[in-house]
């Protein structure tokens, strides 16, 4: 066959794809779950197309560090030796022949085909060798092979064959008192593909009822919650109509929590401190609007606040732009959630780069800026008033550690036991609560109630 000829054999829409958006997230750090559902509905990728493009991109992207090493061993050079191009199909390849049923047949042609395509015979012929060598051995082979023994470095052995920066590892294993058993299952967990869940708007329509519209199955904890077993949640009707939305069910329990407790003479005053893009003020309102509650919803990007706006009409909610550590709103409210910013280690399965793109050097910034929020929460309570803060991440620094500060420098506000205010099982000694997804299948979120 001609190089011409050899350059236009066509190449699989669900690849190329994928590629695309590992190209994407690689050269100008967008995101791999914002870019590949636009990019497959612009070039109208479906049905089984869609979902291979979907699994390869993310795992790819989620295995990230171990299947560099693996690049690196089979291809004997670093992998910041190869073109960018080049290195996004080899990770592509990598996934397919270690993580995937593929058999090695397809998973070498059909990358070498991609490269072939757009960067001619030379670098399909390094992405052939690299992937045939890759083959030889499966996963495992490869883990006992690269990986630190198990005996001299468990939390690096664990790390690497769960496809986990090292200090991430490191912040799971603190978090979860140093018990091997659970770091396994945690980053296992955390190394998988999310399920979907809903959240059953109160007020428009049941949980009990969704699960019946969506062929999905009433989530475990929250009231609220379905599972939805697969498909594109965005072709629901319940959705499109503002019936329902996505969220985890960690997030549920988190906005359920601070409606539930305990608050003597309320007179309706609530706040949702950082709320954009709205997914908990939206649950928080519609208990609110039934509650005859109005929230203040506070949020210092406009654009977030525009996504706040969008899914609270119609709800009694007052959309702030501001920082809410001096937004200006008059003291004296009954309930405050102030669910902050924070690293996301705890929704890393949900946003597939991310784990390798944050670092230990973002942790000061935001546990300062935590500190912040908190005290100026505690500041517009009134006596009596709660306030539940919350981050989808276990770190130490972020949770406990902010928590601690603050009620050290108030000696007005007092912990409430949050295990209270959340219906799930193995909530621990408190009196916080951590959910993590290796035990609630929720995200690894946290929170802690402080009564002042
Ligand atoms: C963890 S997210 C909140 C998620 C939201 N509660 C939800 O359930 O959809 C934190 C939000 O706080 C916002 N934020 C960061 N710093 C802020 C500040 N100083 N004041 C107000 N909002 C802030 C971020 O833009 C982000 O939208």
């Amino acid at each position: 066959m001609k190089k011409a000829a050899l350059r236009d054999k066509p190449v699989d829409p669900a690849r190329e794809a994928a590629r695309d958006t590992l190209r994407a997230v690689r050269e100008r750090d967008a995101y791999a779950n914002l870019v590949l559902p636009k990019m497959l509905r612009e070039r109208r990728v479906t049905g089984r197309d869609a979902a291979l493009a979907t699994e390869l991109t993310y795992g790819a992207a989620r295995a990230q560090g171990l299947l560099d090493a693996v690049i690196s061993a089979a291809a004997n050079r670093p992998v910041d030796e190869i073109d960018g191009a080049v290195l996004d199909v080899l990770r592509l390849g990598t996934y397919q022949l270690l993580r995937t049923r593929i058999g090695s047949h397809a998973a070498v042609s059909t990358s070498v085909d991609l490269i072939r395509s757009e960067m001619g015979m030379g670098p399909a012929g390094f992405v052939n060798a690299v992937l045939r060598k890759v083959s030889q051995r499966d996963e495992d082979l490869w883990i006992d092979d690269l990986a630190p023994s198990m005996a001299d470095d468990l939390v690096g052995n664990l790390a690497f064959r769960y496809a986990h920066p090292r200090w991430i590892a490191e912040v799971f294993s603190d978090a979860l008192g140093g018990s091997a058993g659970q770091l396994q299952a945690a980053l296992a967990a955390d190394d998988e593909r999310p399920p979907v869940h809903l959240v059953a708007r109160p007020g428009l329509i049941t949980a009990e009822e969704l699960a019946l519209v969506s062929g999905g199955e009433v989530g475990r904890y929250s009231p609220y919650c379905v599972y939805l077993p697969g498909g594109d949640p965005g072709e629901l009707d319940a959705i499109r109509d503002g019936y329902a939305g996505v969220q985890d069910e960690g997030s549920q329990l988190v906005g359920r929590a601070l409606t539930v407790v305990e608050v003597a003479d309320d007179t309706g005053r609530w706040l949702d401190m950082c709320a954009g893009p709205g997914g908990k003020a939206a649950l928080v309102a519609a208990i609110a609007d039934i509650d005859g509650a109005h929230l203040d919803a506070v949020e210092v990007s406009e654009h977030r606040a525009d996504l706040i706006r969008k899914v609270v009409r119609d709800l009694p909610v007052d959309v702030h732009v501001a920082d809410a550590r001096s937004a200006g709103l008059t003291p004296g409210f009954d309930r405050i959630l102030l669910d902050a910013p924070c690293s996301g280690l705890g929704s890393l399965r949900r946003r597939p780069e991310a784990r390798w793109r944050r670092g230990p050097d973002d942790l000061p910034g935001l546990v300062t800026l935590q500190r912040q929020l908190l005290t100026e929460a505690v500041r517009l309570l009134r006596p009596g008033g709660v306030v539940v803060y919350s981050t989808c991440s276990p770190h130490p620094d972020e949770t406990v550690g902010v928590v601690a500060a603050v009620l050290a420098d108030h000696p007005e506000v007092e912990q409430i036991d949050a295990r209270s205010l959340v219906p799930a099982d193995h909530l621990g000694d408190g009196p916080h609560v951590q959910l993590w997804p290796h035990i609630h299948g929720t995200d690894a979120m946290f929170l802690a109630a402080l009564r002042r």
